[in-house]
This record gives C-alpha cells, sequence and structure tokens, in this order.
C-alpha cells in the first residue's frame, strides 16, 4: 500500500510502533523517521528495545500497534512473498551472533545470499571479502576463523546484495580495535555511497562515528545527538525539527535525559 504522506527521501518511517509481550511494552509509541543515506545509532540500555526494534525494521517481527512505512510503503499491508522480497532486496542484515554455516567456506557462506538471488558468481563474491579484507581467508571454514573474521564474512554476506539498507546489531561486539577499524572504515565507505546504515551498539565510539544516536529507555525514544550539523539540518528541512533532549553521554542512565516522543 502507498503512503501518500511519506516523502520518498524518507527510506523508512516507524508511527507510533509499540511491541507488547503481557505487561511488558517492548516498544512503547515510538515514531522515527530515517531520511535515505543516513547513519544512524541506536543506544540504550540491555533490555530497552534496541534488538526488538531492528527485528521490526527487518520485517523479521511485527509491531502490535504502529505502522512500518519503508521506501513509502506501509509493510502490514505486504503479504509474507512481497516481505521476503524486501528482507531479500532492500535490506543488508549482520547479527551479534554470526550465524554461518559451519560446513561452508567463507566464499560459499558469502555465495549462500547470492543463492536466494538465482546469482551465483564467485567473483562478485570474493570481492565482497575483498571489501572487508578477507579474500586470503576466502576457502577457510568458520571454525579456521577468528571471531573477527567471522563477523567480517558476515558483513560481506550482507553487503552482496548492494542493499539500500544495513542493519547491524553490535557489529563490533565481539571485535578487537584493528578488525573495528576494518568494520567502521567499510561503514563509512558505504556511508559515502549512499547507504543507509542502522547500527545497534553499546560502544559510544562507535555509535559516535554515526551522523545521529538515538537512545531507548524501556522502549521509549528518549534522546537525540548529532555529530554532523549538515545531516541535521538536511534533517529538519525534511521531517521537521525534533523535540527530544540530547544526551552527552550514550552510557549514561537514560532517566537523565528528557523524555518525549520525537515529532
Ligand atoms: N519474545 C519475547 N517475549 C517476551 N519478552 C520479550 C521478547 N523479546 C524481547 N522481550 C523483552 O523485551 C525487552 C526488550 O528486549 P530487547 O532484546 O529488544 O532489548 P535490547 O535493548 O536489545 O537488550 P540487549 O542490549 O540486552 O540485547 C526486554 O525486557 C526483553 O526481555
Amino acid at each position: 500500500m502507498e503512503n501518500e504522506k511519506q516523502s520518498s527521501d524518507v527510506v523508512l518511517h516507524l508511527d507510533h510502533v509499540s511491541k507488547i509481550y503481557g505487561e511488558l511494552h517492548a516498544l512503547d509509541d515510538l515514531t522515527l523517521s530515517v531520511p535515505r543515506g543516513q547513519w544512524l545509532s541506536i543506544v540504550g540500555s540491555s533490555g530497552s528495545g534496541k534488538t526488538t526494534l531492528m527485528n521490526i525494521i527487518a520485517c523479521l517481527d511485527t509491531p502490535s500497534r504502529g505502522s512500518v512505512v519503508l521506501r513509502g510503503v506501509d509493510v502490514s499491508g505486504l503479504r509474507e512473498r512481497e516481505l521476503a522480497d524486501v528482507r531479500k532486496n532492500v535490506i543488508g542484515l549482520v547479527f551479534q551472533k554470526f550465524y554461518l554455516v559451519q560446513h561452508l567456506t567463507a566464499l560459499e557462506n558469502v555465495m549462500t545470499a547470492q543463492y536466494y538471488h538465482s546469482v551465483v558468481d564467485e567473483s562478485q563474491a570474493l570481492d565482497a571479502l575483498r571489501q572487508v579484507g578477507l579474500e586470503d581467508r576466502a576457502h577457510h571454514l568458520p571454525s579456521q576463523l577468528s571471531g573477527g573474521e567471522q563477523q567480517r564474512v558476515c558483513i560481506a554476506r550482507a553487503l552482496i546484495n548492494c542493499p539500500e539498507i544495513l542493519l547491524a546489531d553490535e557489529p563490533t561486539g565481539n571485535l578487537d580495535e584493528a578488525n573495528e577499524h576494518i568494520v567502521l572504515d567499510l561503514f563509512k565507505r558505504l556511508h559515502e555511497q549512499g547507504t543507509t546504515i542502522i547500527v545497534v551498539t553499546h560502544d559510544s565510539t562507535v555509535a559516535s562515528q554515526a551522523q545521529r544516536e538515538i537512545m531507548l529507555n524501556h522502549g521509549k525514544l528518549v534522546g537525540e545527538q548529532w555529530n554532523d550539523e549538515a545531516a541535521r539540518e538536511e534533517y529538519e528541512a525534511l521531517v521537521g525539527s525534533s523535540s527530544l533532549g540530547t544526551f552527552d553521554d550514550p552510557t549514561k542512565s537514560a532517566k537523565d535525559t528528557l523524555s518525549g516522543s520525537e515529532e
């Protein structure tokens, strides 16, 4: 279903989204707009709803209330096959847990993503591994790779379809500093190429690489910080100014930040 209200430059819009488990509001009336090409970090304490939000954005889960509009289309109106197409063609996912197939090499793991597109092109898969600095590990099994290398294979796999939106849940969670740099440099390159990047992270250094950081607490959006003034101006021209308070330290208790809804 087309949503006339959304500008084509807002690639993702969540409108009063809640996810409710019994008494618990894992997400509580959350409204969020993400312009195309924005690099956004989501921070918040454990249990604040970050993974729930990512799963809903990735169309792996559905909200109890509210709507999710991806590229101008309300995803609640899509059939399962159309949702699968969105997951396949629009979104690249990098999870904290690797989900690599253990009996396949790094190269073959990357090629599994191509398989779903009915295109198997070894040179393209090798190129994705080259982008994450792993060309020389292409024929290793996951058990022969370090944690950091396995995470980079997952990123290569997510990049294979050139997704418009890259969703990464703790993409540097298991990485040492050198690997973290490789991943962040890659995100910078993808951002420059126009990919929308949404990263959940506990790491304030990783979070601060994004143009914009938002903070969740008990499923609510409670704070926002801009690290790129030009991006903020663009956002405000597109969406309007935000009524959210800022936060200085992403690890700070969200109780200390102003609460409110985004729009
Ligand atoms: N399937 C479920 N059934 C019941 N409660 C759930 C379910 N999934 C998540 N929750 C609850 O929703 C809340 C938000 O969980 P979520 O995993 O989104 O938090 P998070 O911010 O990602 O946490 P962490 O940083 O620890 O990964 C938590 O209180 C969690 O226990």
